[in-house]
């Protein structure tokens, strides 16, 4: 791929249509080109590819402005997607700062209040080190968004929908219809992460860029770091690409390779974590949690999340009213590691307060009601029966009694 164009012509642009069904195309790759008939995509571990003269450039010159494995990788992205064309980078992290480089000086971004902790850092970032301001809104509420709406100066509307760690829901749609109506040069933005292109489909709901860490469940593994933007249109997706090229943050060919493999599995992973989580949201509702998941009905967006999505997902999160007992919830569990992410067969237990979102300041965090004492969890493939059990032995063990079906909180002196 040439390194001083962004080309609309380049391997990635061209993307087939989906026939089938999302689970058969996942694990459908086009490799059919391959000159030995490799059942899978080679890793083009090279750097620089040889030219036939110095007028006779060649397909690729140099892996930072392209490379084969990342083409097939990209080609494969942006059909599951339903992108004209995705971009694979370094990481999620990597991803929005690509985005946040097509605001100019001057100009703005909305986003919520609710968000992942390296989201708001970059955010943060952006508005010290080049004055590009963020209003956070709460985009549960669609109208909130409209007093800051302006033509002449929003450039982009990040939306997390489900967000990271309260799991709120953003109206895509209607907040799109908004953004579109008020400022023709604006562009929304879906962190789709947290759902996948298997459960949610941001592009085709009113989305003009659409990105993920393929840090979690797209590569599903937790064995490398990754990042995917997919654009809804070549205009759009050239200028990222000229800003992953002159930047150099494009993925390199092994991790392309190893998630080229790991997304082959989406649907059936992604379905086997739901199933999961379904019940591990219905086991802490039983008990008495305040439970966040739109899977649960007790959610107040069940019904938009229903509508805008295939399911609720593996990540769930639910408070216990008390920072000891949920830090005791979360080092008494023995199958739940504790770890930041999610995505990953194993099943995760973390508080964000301490963890994922640390980088918020606590008075930040206090602001916008995010609960020290919260837990997140990411559900796995385990065995369900056991991730429960090791639950409910954490939950005992925590300082909570059961009384009846429902815990309370033990008072000190019980503890003692
Ligand atoms: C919702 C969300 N978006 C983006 C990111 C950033 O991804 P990465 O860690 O791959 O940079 C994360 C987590 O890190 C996340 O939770
Ligand atoms: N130390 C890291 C924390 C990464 S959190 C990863 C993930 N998005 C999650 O929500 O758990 C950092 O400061 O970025």
């Amino acid at each position: 791929m040439s390194a001083q164009v962004a080309s609309p012509a380049s391997p990635a642009s061209p993307v087939s249509t989906r026939r089938y069904r999302f689970a058969t195309e996942v694990v459908t790759v086009d490799n059919k080109d391959d000159p030995y008939n490799a059942a899978s995509v080679p890793i083009y571990q090279s750097a620089t590819f040889k030219q036939k003269g110095a007028n006779a450039e060649g397909e690729y010159d140099y892996s930072r402005s392209g490379n084969p494995t990342r083409t097939h990788l990209e080609n494969h992205l942006a059909k599951i997607m339903g992108a004209k064309r995705a971009l694979a980078v370094t990481s999620g992290m990597s991803a929005l700062d690509v985005i946040t480089r097509l605001v100019k000086n001057g100009e703005e971004i909305i986003a919520g209040d609710d968000l992942y902790g390296g989201t708001n850092r970059l955010l943060s970032f952006l508005h010290k080190s080049q004055g590009i301001k963020t209003h956070h809104i709460d985009t549960t509420n669609s109208d909130a968004i409209l007093p800051y709406l302006d033509p002449h100066k929003t450039r982009l509307v990040l939306l997390e929908t489900p967000t990271n760690p309260l799991i709120k829901i953003a109206d895509i749609p209607t907040i799109a219809a908004h953004v579109h109506e008020k400022c023709p040069n604006a562009l929304v933005v879906v962190d789709n992460t947290m759902m996948s292109p298997y459960l949610q489909r941001p592009l085709e709901l009113g989305a003009d860029i659409s990105y993920h860490s393929g840090t979690k469940y797209l590569s599903g593994h937790h064995d490398l770091m990754a990042g995917v933007i997919g654009a809804k249109e070549d205009s759009v997706a050239d200028q990222l690409y000229y800003v992953i090229n002159a930047t150099g943050c494009g993925l390199g060919p092994f991790d392309c390779w190893l998630l080229l493999r790991g997304v082959k599995t989406l649907a059936v992973r992604m379905d086997k974590q739901q199933a999961t989580a379904r019940r591990v949201s219905q086991f802490l509702e039983d008990r008495g949690l305040k439970v966040h998941y739109p899977g649960s009905r007790n959610h107040p967006q069940y019904e938009l999340h229903s509508r805008i999505s295939s399911g609720p997902g593996a990540v769930l999160s639910f408070e216990t009213g008390d920072i000891g007992i949920s830090e005791r919830i979360v080092e008494g569990t023995k199958l739940w590691g504790i770890s930041v992410s999610f995505g990953c067969v194993n099943s995760l237990i973390s508080m964000p307060c301490k963890m994922s979102h640390a980088s918020i300041p606590a008075h930040v965090r206090a602001e916008r009601s995010l609960p020290e004492d919260l837990i997140r969890l990411c559900v796995g493939i385990e065995d369900a029966d056991d991730l429960l059990e090791d639950l409910d032995t954490a939950l005992i063990n925590s300082g909570c009694l059961l009384i009846g079906d429902k815990l309370e909180k033990l008072s000190l002196e019980q503890q003692s």
